[in-house]
């Protein structure tokens, strides 16, 4: 089993991968408790997963927790979701020493983090990632929220879980473009801190991309070392953190700009690499020959699918973006493989220069 810690200035908890943990679930949680505090376990999961998991799930829990489920998709990442769950959690009688568990990829993560960040003015939380963009990314770091019409994560908090249990063995039900959406995540994290993640995938996509439980195991570990470091650095975003938003610029342009329906989460930010990666080039900021690796190891995880929207509306959109500061717009651009700067003087020209190309790229794929 590979554990990795997070460790803020403030908290410090473990990230453990390893196929069968969900098996083994309850002793665990058991453990993150001091000795006489009881804990009443709350489940939160779509009824997708748990048709497929439960069985996982339950096989160590000396009684069966309440099971709450919340639709699948990225469209029910909003508030009312947040809310429902809430009054149902009051109809379970939860209280302070619930635990919430939160089952599933990053939209149930990142809700049900938020709720446990609100419930009661707070309450633990533990992250049962059974996506691999949930296992690499979304289940530590604390992010949580909801994504408003306007926007996307525009509501949220900074909330840490208890602990993260990635079981491995969870990843064999997941569908393939899931899977390959998931990978861009990681690609990110080779791209912006480790260029031997990066050159891993490169070499050994056919492996990953097969789900070989050695191979994918590797890119786990690697990705959450990256987003472990990178958050104890810098938990708040105030700096290093925004080069976790490597692609996101844009990416989260393009799921509002197409109502979070066209694109899978980790879809829209392989192309906001692209265009990243594009705007980088043309201020010659990035070798074309890095260029090049980045944007043929992406659409090596692909094929990415296709989506309307009009450049200048995703430059509009980018104005609305979380890293903005004085209503400068960051952005996270590369530089070499496994290095990138967070500049503040990218210009709407620039920017839609960019996006024109990467929608360019993308009708010549077609
Ligand atoms: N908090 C963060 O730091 C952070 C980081 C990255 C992404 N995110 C967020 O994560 C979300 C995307 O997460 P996602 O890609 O996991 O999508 P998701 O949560 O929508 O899950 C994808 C699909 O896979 C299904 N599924 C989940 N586990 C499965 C399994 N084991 N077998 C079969 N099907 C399974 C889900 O029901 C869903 O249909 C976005 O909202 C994004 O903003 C957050
Ligand atoms: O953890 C981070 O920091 C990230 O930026 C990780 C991203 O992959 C993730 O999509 C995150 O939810 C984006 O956060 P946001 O604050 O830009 O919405
Ligand atoms: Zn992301």
């Amino acid at each position: 089993m590979a554990s990795i810690t997070l460790k803020t200035p403030s908290l410090s908890y473990d990230i453990h991968i390893a196929a069968g943990l969900l098996r083994t679930l309850y002793p665990r949680l058991k453990k993150l408790y001091p000795a006489k505090k009881s804990f009443r376990p709350i489940i939160v999961t779509s009824e997708n997963i748990w048709a497929l998991w439960s069985k996982d799930v339950l096989a160590s829990f000396p009684e069966p927790p309440t099971v709450l489920f919340h639709p699948v998709g990225e469209k029910h990442k909003r508030l009312a979701a947040v809310e429902k769950l809430a009054d149902q959690m009051v109809e379970a009688g939860a209280d302070r020493d619930t635990l919430l568990l939160a089952l599933g990829g990053g939209v149930v993560g990142d809700l049900t983090g938020f709720l446990a960040a609100i419930y009661m003015r707070g309450i633990p939380y533990v992250q049962l990632p059974t996506t691999l963009l949930a296992q690499v990314d979304s289940s530590l770091g604390g992010k949580t929220g909801v994504n408003l019409a306007t926007g996307k994560n525009l509501i949220g908090s900074f909330h840490h879980p208890l602990a993260v249990f990635a079981d491995t063995n969870v990843l064999a039900t997941l569908p393939p473009e899931e899977l390959r959406a998931g990978l861009h995540e990681s690609i990110k994290a080779g791209i912006i801190y480790d260029p031997k993640l990066f050159k891993y995938m490169q070499a050994n996509a056919e492996a990953i991309l097969a789900a070989d439980p050695a191979a994918l195991t590797k890119v786990v570990a690697a990705s959450v070392k990256v987003k472990a470091e990178v958050v104890g650095l810098d938990e708040k975003e105030n700096g290093l953190r925004m080069i976790l938003n490597f692609g996101h610029t844009l990416g989260h342009a393009i799921e509002a700009a197409t109502q979070y329906k066209q694109l899978l989460h980790g879809e829209a930010v392989a192309w906001g690499s692209i265009a990243a990666v594009q705007l980088a080039v043309s201020r010659d900021a990035l070798s074309e020959e890095d260029a090049n690796k980045i944007v043929n190891t992406i659409m090596t995880y692909g094929p990415l699918p296709q989506f309307r929207a009009d450049a200048k509306r995703l430059v509009t959109l980018t104005a609305g973006d979380k890293k903005r500061r004085s209503g400068r717009r960051a952005f996270v651009l590369p530089k070499a493989i496994g290095t990138v700067e967070v500049v503040y003087d990218v210009t709407d020209a620039e920017l839609l220069s960019a996006a024109n190309s990467m929608l360019t790229l993308m009708k010549a794929q077609a």
